[in-house]
């Protein structure tokens, strides 16, 4: 998103701001309650109209990032009560569209640091914090008029699943599950290919295996075998926009936003694990990722479209061995973590009836 103008034949877009402002604050309101402490680095990009600024060295016009960066600090201090690290973007991106004239659009992204409580002896600590590992992430996107675009996320939400078909499963034998107990019999040698595909694909069999990847296109440069065993790990980036598309119709409860993002991560972890005992069998990332997305959109009714970026981050199986013979056969046991290269794999998962 650039502001666009146009001077002697030319068009300039153009936007302006200060990156990675980082800010801490720390609420100590109750005389013996716990401190809450956040801290966000915030970026800031301001549209406005300042073509001389660049045609004629004018600097009339601009607001300098100077004073972009000492308005994080002031409003930080402003927020007497703790703020959604998405309300202090708002609050923050009014004030430049509201304050300067010349500012007709700003746009603030704000990532918060996971700085969690720690507990001492089973007791939650009053003021000790540890860093955890995934990241809070925001970006408004306001308009003078008051017209919003409000995207919130995370980054960095690593997750891995270790998955054992409990019993070996060939395309020879009907599988069935009940509970953790797996009857296999084999299949009839006359049965027709459609039939057999439909048992082998059915719930219940995916019940018993956890994640694999198979059915690919196969051509003379695929070398990677079906599998319906292997780890699946992701490094999950998310981020899901709110429906609300004016400034007047943000809900108003406190830490609101902050509650959806804690909801929106357990929906999303959740769906990928699945249930503790049984967890849920992975044909692929993408059907995966898909079922992620849609669980979130019909979880959280303001929410009109969620992006998931999920690479797949592969275990690879050792095989060793040497003139003598095996040093390691694999056996779902021993593997090589990577993450160079990896799989890429995201998509964003809309309302059809919500404007993108
Ligand atoms: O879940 C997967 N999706 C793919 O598109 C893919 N491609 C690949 O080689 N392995 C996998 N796994």
């Amino acid at each position: 998103m650039m502001g666009k103008q146009t001077e002697g034949g030319f068009k300039l877009e153009q936007r302006h701001g200060k990156a990675r402002v980082r800010v801490a604050r720390v609420w100590r309101n109750k005389p013996d309650g716990p401190h809450v402490i956040v801290e966000w680095c915030v970026s800031i990009s301001l549209l406005s109209e300042c073509l001389t600024a660049y045609t004629r060295g004018d600097n009339s016009d601009i607001v300098a990032t100077d004073t972009m960066k000492n308005t994080v600090y002031a409003k930080a201090k402003e927020c007497v009560e703790q703020v959604s690290v998405e309300d202090f973007a708002v609050l923050l991106a009014k004030h430049f569209t509201s304050l300067y004239q010349q500012v007709t659009c700003a746009i603030v992204n704000i990532v918060e640091k996971p700085w969690e409580r720690v507990s001492v002896d089973g007791e939650t600590h009053e003021h000790g914090f540890k860093l955890g590992s995934e990241r809070h992430t925001t970006e408004v996107i306001l308009e003078k008029s008051g017209a919003l675009r409000m995207t919130s996320g995370i980054e960095g939400l690593a997750v891995l699943k270790t998955t054992k078909a409990q019993k070996e499963v060939t395309k020879r034998n009907i599988i069935m599950c009940k509970d953790t107990d797996i009857i296999s019999l084999p299949l009839p040698l006359n049965m027709p290919r459609r039939i057999r595909s439909m048992i082998l694909n059915t719930h219940l069999l995916h019940h018993c295996l956890k994640s694999g990847f198979e059915g690919f296109i196969r051509d003379k440069y695929t070398a990677l075998p079906d599998t319906r065993e292997r780890i699946l790990a992701t490094e999950i980036t998310a981020s899901w926009r709110y429906l609300y598309e004016s400034i007047f119709s943000i809900p108003l409860k406190p830490l609101y936003f902050t509650e959806r993002y804690l909801n929106v991560k357990k929906v999303l972890t959740d769906t990928f694990y699945g249930p503790p005992k049984e967890g849920i069998y992975s044909p692929s990332v993408q059907s995966t990722l898909y079922d992620m997305a849609k669980t979130v959109l019909k979880s959280f009714p303001d929410i009109a479209a969620v992006q998931l970026k999920m690479p797949n981050l592969h275990f690879l199986p050792v095989n060793l061995s040497n003139k003598d013979g095996t040093i390691v056969k694999f056996e779902d046991d021993v593997y090589v973590p990577t993450d160079e290269p990896h799989g890429s794999i995201q998509a964003t998962l809309s309302r059809l009836w919500s404007k993108m």
